[in-house]
């Protein structure tokens, strides 16, 4: 048991919107109504539907995670922060391999959009570590980074916090190495939830909801077990129901 309230397990959990148009994801939306999540959309949904689906979803009070994880030269990545801090979205995110100056820069793009609107309310930005598809063997063997995931990620935390950003998307399994690095106020967003007998799928480093919540993570996000459920919303209650 923990403290949690259903309301407060529910804004946990960050259901992933991978759907190809915008009536597939409006259907799952709809399915789950007046559940208090986030909502996630990524590069599939965002590249069909654009930014006419996120603010949609702004507008009817959705909390929006914009998963874009932009990775390009530090002006670049200055531009697309501006543009999506516009769309008022309250998470978005960027490679922390981009470095140091490309994360700076992307604060800068906040700061600048801010400055031009006072209406609007400053995102959370939080870089990505490693890739929670991405196994030890991998990073070793195809990827060339030598050492463990897990000290990877910590280096991608600690650059992520040092440039100001205000947390980062790794596994689950790293949530404590990162808190005890970068301290408890800096967010970690985890994806690599699977409810225990759910498919892995393409995912590699992962844990149960209650696992997860357990090692102290701030948000999971989940997607598939929510998403290819027979029945979605029935899904996720179960999922916030494990959470209390
Ligand atoms: O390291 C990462 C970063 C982002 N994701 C995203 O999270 C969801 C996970 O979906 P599932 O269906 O629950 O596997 C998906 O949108 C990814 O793009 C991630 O999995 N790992």
């Amino acid at each position: 048991m923990t403290n949690l309230t259903e309301a407060e397990a529910a804004g946990r959990v960050m259901v992933a919107l991978d759907y190809p148009d915008a009536a597939a994801a409006e259907s799952l939306v709809r399915s789950l109504e007046g559940i208090p999540c986030y909502l996630k959309v990524g590069m599939q949904l965002f590249y069909a539907a654009g930014p006419g689906f996120v603010a949609s979803l702004k507008e009817r009070g959705y909390k929006v995670f914009l998963d874009l994880k932009m990775h390009d030269i530090p002006n670049t990545v200055k531009g697309g922060s501006n543009s999506i801090t516009k769309l008022g979205v309250d998470v978005f995110n960027v490679h922390a391999a981009g470095g140091m100056q490309m994360m700076t820069a992307a604060l800068e793009g906040v700061e600048a959009a801010l400055s031009g609107d006072s209406s609007l309310k400053r995102p959370l930005v939080i870089a990505v570590t490693q890739l929670t598809s991405t196994s030890q063997a991998v990073l070793n063997d195809e990827i060339g980074i030598g050492g463990a995931v897990e000290d990877a990620v910590i280096r991608y935390a600690k650059l992520a916090k040092q440039a100001g950003l205000g947390g980062v998307v790794a596994s689950p399994q790293e949530v404590q190495s990162i808190k005890a690095a970068c301290g408890s106020d800096f967010r970690t967003i985890t994806p690599g939830i699977r409810p225990s007998g759910a498919a892995v799928n393409d995912q590699s480093r992962i844990m149960t909801p209650r696992e997860a919540l357990e090692q102290g993570t701030d948000y999971m996000v989940i997607g598939r077990p929510i998403t290819a459920a027979a029945d979605p919303r029935a899904a996720l209650q179960s999922i916030i129901k494990e959470l209390i």
